[in-house]
């Protein structure tokens, strides 16, 4: 005890508490998914609830060996994909395939990627499982996408856990929103501004761009705007993204809010977005790509622009919008939506069926 003194003084200002409480350095629900979807990205297995799952597309040779000395492998996916691969999926939203003995990571990936679908159809019927709990695996293929890699996870049950890996519950989202940074930043379009950073915690950063004069206890411009790396950047025909983020800007020249949202390709990311892209070569439209990657049409939550407004001290808004997914979403939020603003530019030839697509298949408004 006397020691322990001796060197919390001699450390510095902190007095040694004995009453603090010791849980406050154990990482949250929210730490442990962050830690947990960096883990997946360099392919090292997590565990939830008995079961040690790696990302088929990130797990090497070797830790699939590893893993496979632990017990039978199982690999599951959502019913998505097994719909595309005509698995049964009992468990609802996802199919637990039984992954053959002599199956290697090429296997997995065969099943877990559509891009050799067409040229290399599966062999055999997928075995699937009916029996047992599908709780952990549910986790996993969350926070697979969570982490913009393909939702498919192959795990083993074990009782014991190598050292080291990253044990959590469930998938807990992200942190609170917390403003990071704000500067004035003149710009072409949208003129003078302020650009603000946000991030949350164990999450993405994400960005409003603030312009003109805003007077806040009046209806606020507002665009929410999803990054396309591909639309935005490299000016790519395929979307209408690019002209709708420079209109939106023009249109907040003279009071406005861009928030621009760290959602590439719909929340599936950009690798997996040009994985879509590719199907949508071979001929899908940008649903059934999505689909048979294992991902919903849209897997974005647009309830992270209630909380930017919020915290920008805005709760009434126009929203410049042909999605009406986002204003359901923002009224839900408790956001006033008082008005739509259609933003309709940028269809071309490379588009046109695109856009057609979002109107015929995912509602959106004239
Ligand atoms: N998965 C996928 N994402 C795409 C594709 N084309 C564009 N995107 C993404 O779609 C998103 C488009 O975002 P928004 O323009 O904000 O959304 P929206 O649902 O079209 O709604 P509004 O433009 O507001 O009418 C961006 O994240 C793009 O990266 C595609 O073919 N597949
Ligand atoms: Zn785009």
């Amino acid at each position: 005890m006397g020691e322990m003194f001796h060197i919390c003084r001699a450390g510095g200002r902190h007095a040694p508490s004995m009453f603090q409480d010791p849980t406050v350095l154990t990482p949250t629900p929210t730490e442990l998914a962050a830690r947990a979807r960096a883990d997946l990205r360099s392919g090292l297995p997590v565990a939830t609830r008995g079961m040690l799952m790696a990302a088929a597309e990130t797990v090497s040779a070797g830790r699939l060996a590893g893993m496979r000395d632990l017990g039978p492998l199982v690999l599951a996916i959502t019913d998505r994909r097994a719909a595309t691969l005509k698995a049964r999926a009992y468990d609802g939203d996802l199919a637990r395939v039984v992954v053959p003995g002599d199956a290697d990571v090429a296997w997995l990936r065969a099943v877990a990627d559509p891009a050799d679908d067409l040229r290399a159809p599966m062999k055999g019927p997928l075995a699937t499982l009916r029996d047992g709990d599908a709780g952990p695996w549910r986790t996993g293929l969350a926070l697979a996408k969570a982490a913009q890699l393909l939702p498919a996870m192959v795990g083993v049950e074990t009782p014991t856990l190598p050292e080291g890996i990253t044990v959590l519950d469930r998938a807990a989202g992200a942190g609170p929103l917390a403003g990071v940074a704000a500067a004035r930043l003149p710009m072409a379009l949208a003129g003078a501004g302020r650009l603000h950073v946000f991030r949350e915690g164990g999450g993405e950063e994400h960005y409003a761009v603030e312009a003109g004069t805003v007077d806040r206890a009046a209806p606020v411009l507002v665009r929410l705007h999803s990054a396309c790396f591909t639309g935005d950047v490299l000016g790519s025909l395929k979307c209408d993204c690019g002209p709708q983020l420079h209109a939106a800007l023009g249109a907040i020249r003279d009071g406005g809010v861009v928030l621009y949202l760290n959602q590439e390709g719909r929340g599936i990311g950009l690798a997996n977005k040009m994985r879509a892209y590719d199907l949508q070569d071979q001929g899908f439209d940008t649903v059934e790509a999505n689909h048979r990657l294992g991902f919903e049409d849209d897997e974005r939550d647009f309830r992270l622009g209630a909380g930017l407004l919020r915290k920008l001290g805005i709760g009434k808004i126009k929203l410049m919008t042909n999605n009406p997914r986002k204003i359901q979403m923002m009224q839900d939020q408790g956001i006033d939506v008082v008005e739509r603003v259609p933003l309709h530019v940028g269809r071309g030839p490379e588009n046109a069926g695109y856009l057609d697509v979002k109107r015929t298949k995912s509602g959106h408004l004239e």
